[in-house]
């Protein structure tokens, strides 16, 4: 099976460890991976691969971590950038109690859609309490990577 890109955009490194985890994850049941911070990583690799991955936090007022707003802006930017080989899945994080909740997370999903992208899974906006729904996220990302024929 061709590599997983999994990618975050982090401030504190929540996001950051949650790729990690999921990376092992995959890894654990076979499955390649290619695990980034976007910081590392040009819009063009999307191009590159079929099954992304993207974990992301909001920071400031809804805004991208630092680390992430030259990625961030590149794909806001790119309006032709075909992505239609791509099925990808974002969770994000954030906290309800900002008024822009997973500001980052709703708008990488939304270019990455709307560049032609297919959604694996609908995006999740994951609150304060994270275990939970990325228990559900993951378990059910590695059912359908799975899932695929060999
Ligand atoms: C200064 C600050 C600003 C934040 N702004 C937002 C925000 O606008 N919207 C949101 O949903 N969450 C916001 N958060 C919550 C973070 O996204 C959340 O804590 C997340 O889990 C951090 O993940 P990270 O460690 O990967 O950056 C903010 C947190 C802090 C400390």
């Amino acid at each position: 099976m061709e590599p997983v890109l999994i990618l975050y955009a982090s401030q504190t490194g929540t996001a950051e460890e949650l790729a990690k985890d999921i990376n092992s994850q995959l890894n654990e049941v076979g499955i390649p991976t290619v695990c980034n911070d976007v910081y590392d990583c040009k819009i063009s690799a999307l191009k590159q691969y079929t099954f992304c991955l993207l974990l992301a936090s909001t920071w400031g007022e809804g805004e991208p971590p630092d680390d992430a707003e030259e990625f961030y802006n590149a794909l806001e930017e790119a309006k032709e950038l075909d992505l239609s080989q791509l099925r990808f899945a974002v969770f994000g994080l954030g906290d309800s109690g900002y008024d822009e909740f997973n500001e980052c997370g709703k708008n990488f999903d939304r270019m990455l859609a709307e560049r032609g992208g297919q959604r694996m899974l609908p995006r999740v906006d994951c609150d304060i309490d994270i275990d939970g729904p990325f228990e559900i996220w993951g378990n059910q990302i590695i059912e359908q990577l799975r899932a695929l024929p060999a």
